[in-house]
């Protein structure tokens, strides 16, 4: 039995007005670490931000940001929440993903300095430094040039940062330290992309710039 007209008397079904190009969903891996930030910003930037902690979370997402925090505990929650196999399969099928300090930490193939038994899911060919920069009273912030961004020097915030030691052949370096430090870190290299994995040293989505947030989606749309 049915109460009032069918759907078909009510002429074809309309989904929701289409009001202008659709949003990519980008996940933010949501473990542990700076992870609002990285929401708001990419909400700044034109995505819909979407915390991850499931598989199927995992699945649905056009792109991934894993957030600043510990590199080895997110290691340790990844395979926890039986997450981590995943992620490294579908980095493996292009998903575009963007590690900021610890997640740039995820992202390289290999870390020197790292705790004894910390793994990285990998991706881009590079060995990175953990805590190269020194320790936590050791943060500092700085201006930097990067390739892909316009509109001049990005505001960049380290904190017990990872520098990049060494990349493979495959691997555009987008940043560098300033030169004119005194100290060694002048000159090391801190942001990085290899195909559709993006990776900075710093931590874009604490300065209110959201550049690097827009090259992310940019590269997600692509
Ligand atoms: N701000 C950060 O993400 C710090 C990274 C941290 N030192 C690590 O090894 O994971």
């Amino acid at each position: 039995m049915t109460c009032g007209p069918s759907a078909s008397e009510y002429g074809p079904v309309v989904g929701p007005v289409y009001d202008g190009p659709v949003k990519p969903s980008i996940g933010v891996l949501a473990l542990q670490g700076d992870v609002r930030e990285h929401v708001s910003a990419l909400e700044q930037s034109g995505a819909r931000a979407v915390p991850v902690r499931r598989p199927a979370e995992l699945e649905a997402v056009d792109g991934l940001v894993l957030p600043g925090g510990e590199s080895t505990t997110i290691d340790k929650l990844l395979r926890i929440f039986e997450l981590r196999d995943l992620l490294v399969e579908r980095i493996g099928q292009g998903l575009p993903v963007y590690g900021s300090c610890a997640g740039m930490i995820l992202l390289a193939d290999r870390v020197i300095d790292g705790s004894h038994d910390q793994q990285t899911v990998g991706g881009i060919e590079m060995t990175v430094r953990r805590n190269a920069f020194g320790r936590q009273v050791d943060s500092f912030e700085t201006n930097l040039e990067m390739a892909g961004i316009a509109g001049g020097a990005l505001p960049a915030t380290f904190i017990r940062a990872p520098w990049v030691e060494e990349v493979g052949t495959g691997v555009e370096i987008l940043a560098r330290v300033p030169d004119g430090r005194d100290d060694a870190a002048a000159g090391r290299i801190v942001a990085v992309r290899q195909g559709a994995l993006l990776a900075t040293s710093f931590h874009p989505e604490i300065t209110g710039d959201a550049r690097v947030h827009e090259l992310f989606v940019t590269i997600v749309k692509e």
